[in-house]
């Protein structure tokens, strides 16, 4: 029994009883009036705060939303919206009883009533709320008609006009209003993300401007949008080794209780929405929106299960072909990812849904190819291992002879059947190291890994695939009023999670060298990086405004973890004149040239690259891109394989005048100190060029550089003197054993005996004590113990960072510099423009005006880049 209107672009509806028993019982109008807008589920709410009526919906702000427990950013559209029609009604009301000079009572219903009958139109409402683009459009389509009604309406005064009903023209005048207040290209409804509105009432609300931002890749340095990845692949492809997702979680009950709003959007499960509040520095508000495209995109109500068959499921072939799988949850603590590795026993993580395929696969198949399923689970806590599955046994990873990286004394367990699985894996997950964080007062702070082998009776495994719950992703800022151990904690995260990213990267676009030795996570993992392996990484996000940096922060993460690479594929298929790098690991057949592969020693000043210099470009060696320099964006000055058949056949030639921050410097390559000398032994020859090679692309990563010259003047030194070189691995942050730690100091005897104890008790794991005082004692000993081992490692971290921080704020200077350079030579071009100018050709003075504007958008958006680089690195953190 209720009428509900639907202008024919807007889709906004308003339903409002025209029945006059209804009018007398207004709250039912108030219910239908929320099921036409989707939110019924409400009505309980509103009628608890005594909202009964629906013109008393009028008097709502933006602050009561909360209250109301309206959190959703949907939600909170509609209702917006719900209440904008409300208000408009009433005021039209307002002017018509006025004009006719009638008495009327304020009722909805009762001037609806006059107005229109006939069915009700089904109702779209999605459309206005979700997607922002369509609602500009409509808004765009009916601005013309909508000012024509608004001047037609003056002219008559109050006389409606005939073509249109009175409450079309209604909304007409409501969004004419809304027209003005909402610059072209902003989304009307961005305010509605703005938390906590302090009680002002949304009409009186100064909408805030809208900025959107495509993240495109990584940090994007400028590039076009025709460089964009294509994102078409629904499921994995033979040659994909990697997919990025993300997922996001719900808002807590708790979460909702603190009125904390929702925040992200997910669209057509492949690009996340993300309204960020923001204050310009005249302190008027605005709202940045950043938009990301992935892989997938899971928003909260998908299930694990849906997570499962989109992410891990494709992988089950993969690791019965004799494949290797890694999936990993990144995220912020609380994000979720424990949540999706490992789950519950109610709602089981991805492993285990993977453990049901895998035994369901093994019953299937081949008959005579018997194999078994073995789990280990350890955990990397401080750069330590330790085995979950045997008492917090520490553990120790060693490279073998085949340089394949074996945890020593690893437990693993066979298991028969999924139930067994999942004991094991819940009885392991108990003694996961957890602590309070900024964030989350229960907090993983380590890595957890569970491993899935397929063995055959002969003990050799056949495929594996491995679970990794991250540690959260919170910066150490988070950890700024924490304590010192939190603080290390956190640089330790934050540094293996940068070496992780690394390789995943290295892996993604088959670099000759996985940096895996750059963190104790990454090291164990070494097996996942190579050969015939395949890495799913699934980015967790908290929906919650609070967490928005945080979000932000995980999302540009996973963008990094998968730059262009389909685009740099595209574009480099037609380059076949490379010059490749001596590089004894990378493969002959390497049929491409990354974009990061610098031209060495060259440094070009702006502008068009002259051809020859193009050319040479071309055909010089790669040295090693940095590790703050994505190694296939354009960052160094020199056009990156702008080859004639290369990439100026698909990207015009001006993307090249964007030339970024030159690197100044060079890296050699080729062999250092090694002539060509046949008569030498070719053995140690090889053994020195592999070395070098390792050093010089380890060099490359953070600090690298330093690491490389040491080690090149060592090898240098045992070369000359003519000895026999064994290969020596770049020097790893390895842990100070307990014995050297704890027992130099003697002249304590009693300390002495009580860290003994301690190192024992950490050794046995703190299960094996049944005395309760005794484990009080054993507990103070090994917290003193570990107090004691975080210093050290703090420490030694100290230490191997010191130089590196140094060199990497240079870095920064040095880009600024350069980046004041071209900025410099950019205003001299501007003004030399302006003294030119001639008026009557001023089409040219535009085209060239709009160059130099892309130019200097470039040059600036290159230093935020590294800014962020800089920011984002866990030096900087540990600097903090
Ligand atoms: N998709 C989801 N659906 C429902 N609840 C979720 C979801 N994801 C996470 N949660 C809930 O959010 C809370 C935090 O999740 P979880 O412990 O998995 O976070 P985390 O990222 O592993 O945090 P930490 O890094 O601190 O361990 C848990 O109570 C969990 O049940």
């Amino acid at each position: 029994r209720c009428t509900s209107f639907l202008t024919p672009h807007t889709s906004v509806y308003l339903a409002v009883s025209r029945n006059p028993v209804v009018t007398k019982g207004m709250s039912s109008c108030l219910y239908e009036c929320l099921c036409e807008a989707g939110l019924e589920r409400y009505y309980t709410h509103f009628t608890a705060m005594g909202y009964l009526r629906t013109q008393e919906l009028a008097k709502l702000s933006m602050n009561d939303y909360s209250i109301l427990g309206v959190n959703s950013m949907h939600d909170r559209k509609r209702l917006f919206h719900l209440i904008q029609i409300i208000k408009a009604v009433q005021e039209e009301e307002h002017d018509c009883s006025a004009s006719s000079g009638q008495a009327q009572t304020s009722s909805l219903n009762l001037w609806v009533e006059r107005e229109k009958t006939g069915p009700r139109p089904h109702l779209d409402f999605v459309s206005l709320s979700n997607k922002g683009d369509q609602l500009n459009q409509d808004l765009e389509s009916d601005r013309s008609a909508q000012l024509l009604c608004v001047n037609r309406h003056q002219d008559t005064g109050c006389t409606l006009l005939d073509s249109t009903s009175p409450v079309d023209q209604l909304h007409t005048r409501h969004f004419v209003k809304e027209v003005q207040r909402f610059p072209e290209g902003e989304d009307c409804c961005s305010m509605m993300f703005m938390p906590n509105n302090n009680s002002r009432d949304s009409e009186d609300i100064e909408m805030p401007n809208l900025h959107k931002i495509i993240h495109v890749s990584g940090y994007n340095y400028g590039l076009p949008h025709s460089v964009l990845r294509y994102f078409c692949n629904q499921v994995w492809t033979d040659t994909e080794k990697i997919r990025v997702c993300v997922r996001k979680r719900p808002l807590g009950a708790q979460e909702e209780r603190r009125g904390e709003v929702d925040i992200a959007m997910v669209e057509e499960r492949k690009s996340v929405l993300i309204h960020e509040r923001k204050e310009a520095v005249d302190l008027t508000q605005y709202i940045q929106q950043h938009v990301f495209y992935f892989d997938e995109v899971f928003e909260e109500t998908c299930t694990n299960y849906d997570v499962y068959l989109k992410t891990t499921y494709p992988l089950i072939q993969h690791v019965f072909n004799g494949g290797k799988a890694t999936c990993f949850a990144y995220g912020q603590t609380g994000a979720g990812k424990t949540h999706t590795m490992i789950g519950t026993s109610q709602n089981p993580g991805l492993y285990a849904l993977a453990a049901k395929d895998l035994f369901k696969e093994l019953k299937t198949s081949k008959p005579g190819s018997r194999l078994f399923i073995w789990i280990s689970f350890y955990e990397m806590y401080c750069g330590q291992l330790y085995d979950l599955l045997n008492g917090r046994k520490r553990l120790f990873a060693r490279e073998d002879g085949n340089h394949v990286v074996q945890i020593v004394e690893l437990r693993e367990i066979k298991v028969d059947g999924v139930e067994s699985l999942l004991e094991v894996i819940s009885r392991g997950s108990k003694g996961r190291s957890t602590g309070a964080s900024g964030v989350n007062t229960d907090s993983s702070r380590s890595h957890a890994v569970i491993q899935v082998q397929l063995k055959d009776p002969g003990d050799f495994v056949v495929g594996r695939i491995s679970f990794v719950d991250l540690a959260g992703s919170e910066r150490a800022a988070d950890a700024r009023d924490s304590d010192k151990q939190t603080k290390i904690e956190g640089a330790e995260i934050n540094q293996s999670l940068l070496a992780l990213k690394e390789c995943i990267r290295a892996l993604d676009q088959e670099h000759a060298h996985t940096p895996f030795r750059q963190s104790k996570l990454t090291l164990v993992l070494k097996d996942s990086f190579i050969g015939n392996s395949k890495t799913c990484m699934i980015a967790n996000i908290s929906p919650s405004h609070v967490a928005t940096e945080h979000t932000l922060n995980t999302l540009r993460y996973a963008d990094r973890v998968k730059e262009l690479k389909r685009a740099v594929r595209t574009s480099s298929t037609n380059y076949t004149g490379i010059v490749r790098s001596p590089s004894p690991k990378r493969t002959k057949e390497t049929p491409s040239k990354s974009w990061g592969e610098k031209t060495a020693l060259q440094k070009v000043k702006l502008g068009f690259p002259p051809s020859h210099c193009v050319a040479q470009s071309a055909k010089k060696p790669k040295s090693t891109p940095s590790v703050f320099h994505p190694s296939n964006v354009p960052l160094s000055s020199t056009p990156k394989g702008a080859d004639k058949n290369h990439v100026s056949q698909e990207i015009p030639k001006e993307i090249w005048l964007g030339h970024t921050t030159p690197i100044k410097g060079m890296f050699k390559t080729g062999c250092f100190g090694v002539k060509k000398n046949g008569g030498r032994s070719n053995d140690k020859i090889s053994v020195i060029k592999s070395l070098l090679h390792d050093f010089q692309t380890e060099a490359s990563h953070i600090g690298g550089r330093m690491k490389y010259e040491h080690k090149k003047s060592q090898v240098q030194e045992k070369q000359s003197k003519n000895q026999k070189i064994q290969a020596v691995y770049p020097i790893q942050k390895e842990i100070v054993s307990r014995s050297r730690i704890c027992f130099t100091d003697q002249t304590n005897k009693s300390d002495s005996i009580c860290k003994e104890s301690a190192a024992q008790c950490l050794e046995n794991g703190l299960h094996l004590h049944g005395n309760r005082s005794e484990s009080i004692v054993d507990m103070q000993l090994l917290q003193k113990e570990r107090e004691r081992h975080l210093y050290l490692y703090h420490q030694q971290l100290q230490q191997l960072q010191q130089p590196l921080l140094l060199q990497q704020k240079k870095h920064i200077v040095q880009a600024h510099c350069e980046q004041l350079e071209e900025m410099l030579a950019l205003f001299e071009k501007e003004e030399d423009l302006l003294k030119k100018l001639n008026i009557s050709d001023f089409k040219d003075y535009v085209a060239q005006l709009e160059q130099i504007m892309i130019l200097k958008t470039k040059c600036i958006r290159n230093m935020q880049g590294q800014i962020h680089c800089y920011q984002m690195s866990p030096m900087a953190a540990y600097d903090g």
